[in-house]
């Protein structure tokens, strides 16, 4: 086989939008220029391990990196720069935690990385599937104001645990459980985003666009709605590597009732626009999650 013929098939036939490469180089330089100068201290102990000092270092770095985007970059690029870079910040400090923090802020820091990994990779999926429906909320940090109370809420447990009852935070291999939770749940998420690929949005469509295709294969063929499947189990995975047993609790009902309010409307479009097609689809598929039946025409 020559070459050329070699590189079409190895060439991926879609390349990264702008504002996609413009998050991927703000978010992987502020990782690493954060993650940079402890690399010594990593293999050698080099400077003193000392936890709370060492904030103050990534702390001006970012500052100093957000002074670069806000010069170089531009309107949207400048949104999208500065989220990534944020995104960046969450992803390196979390990572030092693992590394250097006292024990319990370990399962803390756990948690920040697969946060921030999961708000900036929504962005790149977004970016890579379905660049004409991106935009800066593709990041989803605005998702709603029950997520952001949510989140609060778990930190809040969380500090309240550390202080008051630290014996919660002792069953390590729960942490665990979460950690392959949080896996599984990115896994399943991108997965269905990039086989929707521009079919799908991260807001509900109710009017039907041209390029609009039913997708039945790939992680389709298992679960009508993957997505919401990587996104549940993922939701509850945090709470369980925070071992916070009231929002472990709270976040399970609270995100299976979000999702089969929002099964049931999706659905009702669906139907809408690829009529006896969605039907058979319905009949072969499971929604995929628990006791969630969908939107059922009789
Ligand atoms: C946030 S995405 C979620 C997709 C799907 N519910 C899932 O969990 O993977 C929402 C958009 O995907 C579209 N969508 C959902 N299932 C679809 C399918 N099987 N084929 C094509 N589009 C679909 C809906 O019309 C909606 O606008």
């Amino acid at each position: 086989m020559c070459i050329n013929h070699l590189q079409q098939h190895i060439t991926p036939s879609r390349k990264l939008c702008r504002e996609g490469r413009v998050s991927l180089v703000c978010y992987l330089v502020t990782i690493s220029l954060i993650l940079l100068p402890s690399i010594p201290q990593l293999y050698y102990g080099a400077v003193p391990n000392v936890w709370g000092a060492r904030m103050w270092g990534p702390a001006l770095y970012f500052a100093l990196i957000c002074m670069v985007i806000r010069f170089v970059l531009r309107d949207i690029d400048y949104q999208v720069g500065i989220r990534s870079a944020f995104l960046g910040f969450v992803e390196a400090i979390s990572i030092l935690a693992i590394c250097f923090a006292p024990e319990v802020w370990k399962q803390f820091g756990t948690y920040g990385l697969f946060m921030a990994f999961f708000h900036y990779s929504e962005f790149l999926a977004i970016a890579y599937c379905n660049p004409k429906s991106l935009t800066v909320d593709s990041f989803m940090l605005n998702h709603s104001w029950a997520y952001g109370m949510a989140a609060a809420a778990s930190w809040i447990e969380f500090v309240l645990e550390v202080q008051l009852l630290p014996s919660f935070k002792d069953i390590y291999y729960l942490w665990l459980v979460g950690v392959l939770l949080c896996i599984f749940g990115e896994v399943v998420r991108k997965t269905a985003m990039v086989t929707a690929s521009s079919s799908f949005t991260h807001l509900v469509q109710y009017e039907k666009a041209d390029d609009h295709k039913l997708i039945t294969h790939g992680v389709y063929a298992y679960s009508r709605h993957p997505s919401y499947v990587g996104w549940f189990w993922w939701s509850i995975g945090t709470q369980i590597i925070l071992l916070n047993p009231v929002c472990i609790i709270a976040y399970t009902i609270i995100s299976w009732k979000f999702f089969h309010d929002r099964i049931y409307c999706e659905e009702f479009s669906l139907l809408n626009f690829f009529r006896s097609d969605y039907k058979t689809y319905q009949q072969n598929v499971p929604t995929g999650l628990p006791f969630i039946k969908g939107f059922i025409l009789e």
